[in-house]
């Protein structure tokens, strides 16, 4: 699964043709969509595709089946006003593939965004829409921005309740930090009438990480460490919106140690075909809750992107995204039914 990465070539020369083109100034963030683009490239031969070549919006690469259409293309559309593209000059060089490789970073590779949980279909993602209305939003918001901020390598974060440590992935269950603070309280009241769980299911939740994400800043994928948290894990999205990625390697393979959630290389898969990708988009006031094997079985991450296509629509991501992470801290070992990616049963 996933196509191959295609890596910006080193030499500006039209040597070494191939059937891909590299090509700068033309994607969703110069007004051109990947239909407009794929029609304007198809005069020269069938193409096979059109994928983001990074996460600026303005790089794409254009995949076809022959190396001649990929020759006529660039010496037909290379450096000249093209009328069929609003008069733009495109900059194209021949792109080098990188074989077996995931090409997570092409934006446009994707996986389709899905607007509900129910579409995702990942047993135990559930997505609750204005769960607070733009008012509580702006007084949660205003909440954190009085308090101290710790700043992270590319985002900010406050701990409530235990502190999550971002080296050991983990929480010190002897350092209690108090009760969680009452701006969140209404939070946590909706929350213990989360629509399908049950009323049976009494909701306690002791921990609480409010992230901030600058624009294009993401994060890595991970699954949060079981032995560190009980099933239930609430993510509140506030402020901006992005979009959230899920992975399930099938094998069970486990994610390797020191794979932190700020380690971007951990976004590269090193292997494409035993992997499953999914995608949600968060809108801001959303809540989305990860249970069963949504929490306990499949990465989760944000993709590092300014702009996210969903579906036919490109998103730009707000000045910033402000998510508050409940969960419950785990006294003893997890004895979840995923002991393949349990680090309390390995
Ligand atoms: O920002 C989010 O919604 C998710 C945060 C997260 O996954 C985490 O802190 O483990
Ligand atoms: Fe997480």
């Amino acid at each position: 699964m996933g196509l191959p990465k295609f890596t910006r070539p080193k030499t500006p020369a039209t040597n070494s043709p191939s059937p891909y083109l590299y090509v700068a100034n033309c994607g969703p963030a110069v007004g051109l969509s990947y239909d407009t683009i794929a029609s304007v490239f198809s005069k020269f031969g069938e193409v096979k595709g059109v994928y983001a070549a990074d996460e600026s919006g303005t790089r794409v690469v254009v995949c076809y089946f022959e190396v001649t259409s990929a020759q006529q293309a660039l010496t037909g559309l290379n450096e000249k006003s093209c009328p069929d593209l609003g008069g733009r000059s495109l900059h194209i060089r021949y792109s080098v593939i990188q074989p077996n490789c995931e090409a997570e970073s092409l934006v446009n590779e994707h996986i389709p965004v899905s607007l509900l949980a129910s579409e995702v279909n990942i047993p135990g993602l559930f997505l609750v829409h204005d769960f607070v209305s733009p008012q509580e939003e702006k007084e949660l918001l205003a909440a954190v921005d009085e308090r101290a901020w710790i700043s992270l390598s590319k985002r900010r974060v406050q701990h409530y309740g235990y502190e999550f440590c971002y080296g050991t992935r983990n929480v010190d269950t002897k350092l209690h930090l108090g009760q969680l603070p009452s701006f969140v309280s209404p939070i946590l009241e909706r929350i213990s009438l989360f629509p399908g769980l049950g009323s049976a299911t009494s909701i306690v939740l002791d921990q609480l990480t409010v992230n901030e994400y600058p624009p294009g800043v993401g994060l890595s994928p991970h699954i949060d460490t079981h032995s560190a948290f009980e099933g239930l894990i609430f993510s509140l999205s506030l402020a901006g919106p992005c979009i959230m990625e899920f992975r399930r390697y099938l094998d069970g393979s486990w994610v390797p140690d020191g794979v932190s959630s700020d380690n971007k290389k951990g976004e590269n898969a090193e292997n494409c075909s035993n992997l499953v990708r999914k995608s949600i988009y968060l809108p801001p006031r959303s809540i989305l809750l990860l249970s069963g094997e949504a929490r306990y079985a499949w990465q989760h991450y944000i993709p590092h992107h300014k702009i996210d296509m969903v579906n036919e629509s490109v998103i730009r991501r707000g000045a910033r995204r402000v998510s508050f992470t409940f969960r419950k801290v785990l006294s003893g070992p997890c004895q979840c039914g995923f002991p393949q990616y349990c680090d309390s049963q390995r």
